[in-house]
């Protein structure tokens, strides 16, 4: 077996590089509990999916861990992105003992094994399934399409394979017999925006190639809210950040629970607006309005966001869903053509405008992602040196 693409390929974390072979014959003297670790490190080689970024670190912090113990080497300097996020994983892991590192190394390889043979198993009559989504919940009851963000534990930060699967859940669910269309968060945010882990990439070789792909998959991501044909509602169920907040000025109606906030740190993250937003905000606002959000990364309560018109209507938190839902469950009544036509009529004007507005601002966001700015404001954040 060769390993897999992801270990080998020029990735910034790729890195990690899993020293399997260097370990092996002084593995194969130890004991039983070396012999898992031993196996776990070749089963790592054999996985068939790339596990992501944030995985292979654990695995990389867990496996030095176990092997040498304690973080014991000097601080990578704060240019050298890769090797400090290395570092602060490792380093993260404190005192942990070597067995207990080891353990937890079996542990997780074996979580990735079994979900990777899981998903590879062929079913009984799973050709006739639809094809499931990884990072998303989708689905279809009482005349409505629910298209839930699935990663609680990252605030349903949206990776590349997100971007993806919500373009493909919004394109099926524009043909579905669905009237409605919702999007919402599973967890206790909406959606913490843009995985800041998408730009790790940036520190490999190829930078401006990642970012002009980037710009390409932002691009059509926001394009597939520009052409969406049906009523679109989010249902925003807690705070939201970045691309899930610039999105909203592409919905129809916008629902949200009175915990949420609305905060678009473009400037901290030496980037520029998104998601049409450059355009939406400040018809919706006032362009002082937009000012502060987009330029000056304000952060506006529910209450504030409904007051400026981002938002539609704000509901206690306390009765956020049941109110939320009986209201689309009565609105998924009314004629579906109706509503499709009238949102045409609304919408249709702009859209031409909409989509000349997207394409300008990927370009500039294209550049931002190549600045000094942007890439410093990342490895803050994946240093665990800046929050927002
Ligand atoms: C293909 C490219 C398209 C680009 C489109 C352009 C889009 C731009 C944007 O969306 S800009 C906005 C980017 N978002 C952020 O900057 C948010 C960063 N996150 C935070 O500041 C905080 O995590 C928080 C305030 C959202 C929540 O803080 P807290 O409640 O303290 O939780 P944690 O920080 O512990 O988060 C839990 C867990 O989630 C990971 N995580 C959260 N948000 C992101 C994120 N945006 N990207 C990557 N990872 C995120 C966080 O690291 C923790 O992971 P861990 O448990 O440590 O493994």
């Amino acid at each position: 077996h060769g390993s897999p693409a992801w270990a080998t390929e020029r990735d910034p974390l790729q890195v990690i590089n899993f020293p399997v072979v260097q370990l092996h014959m002084s593995l194969m003297a130890m004991r039983a509990s070396q012999k898992d670790f031993e196996n776990a490190m070749n089963q790592v080689k054999l996985l068939k999916k790339d596990p992501g970024n944030e995985v292979k670190l654990k695995l990389y912090a867990l496996y030095k861990q176990a092997t040498e113990g304690p973080c014991n080497t000097p601080k990578p300097g704060v240019f050298d992105l890769i090797s400090k996020a290395k570092w602060d994983t490792w380093s993260a892991l404190g005192s942990l003992p070597k067995e207990t590192a080891r353990q937890n190394y079996v542990d997780l390889v074996s979580s990735l094994s079994s979900s990777s043979k899981s998903s590879g198993q062929v079913e009984p009559g799973a050709d006739r399934k639809p094809p499931g989504y990884e990072t998303l919940v989708v689905t279809s009851e009482d005349g409505i399409t629910k298209i839930m963000l699935n990663r609680p534990t990252k605030k349903n930060a949206m990776n590349r394979q997100m971007y993806h699967e919500i373009m493909l859940a919004l394109e099926a669910a524009s043909k579905d017999d669905s009237r409605i269309t919702v999007i919402t968060g599973n967890g206790d945010y909406y959606s913490s925006g843009n995985d800041l882990t998408n730009f790790t990439d940036m520190a490999s070789g190829k930078v401006e190639e990642l970012a002009k792909n980037s710009a390409i998959l932002l691009r059509n991501f926001v394009g597939c809210f520009i052409d969406f044909p049906k009523p679109l509602v989010a249902v925003v169920n807690g705070p939201a950040v970045g691309i899930s907040v610039t999105t909203l000025g592409l919905f129809d109606a916008v629902y949200s629970t009175d915990r949420a906030t609305f905060h678009t740190p473009f400037s901290h993250l030496g980037q520029s607006p998104e998601g049409c937003s450059s355009y939406t905000f400040p018809r919706i606002m006032s362009p002082s309005k937009a000012t502060e959000m987009l330029i000056f990364g304000k952060k506006l309560t529910a209450r504030e966001a409904c007051a400026q018109g981002l938002v539609t209507e704000v509901f206690p938190d306390s009765t956020f869903q049941k109110e939320v839902w009986t209201r689309l469950k009565a609105y998924a009544k009314l004629p579906p053509n109706a509503m499709r036509i009238s949102k045409e009529v609304i919408r249709n004007k702009e859209k031409e405008k909409l989509h000349a507005i997207n394409a300008e601002e990927c370009s500039v966001l294209q550049e931002r992602w190549l600045s000094d700015e942007c890439m410093n404001a990342v490895m803050n954040f994946l240093s665990r040196k800046a929050k927002l």
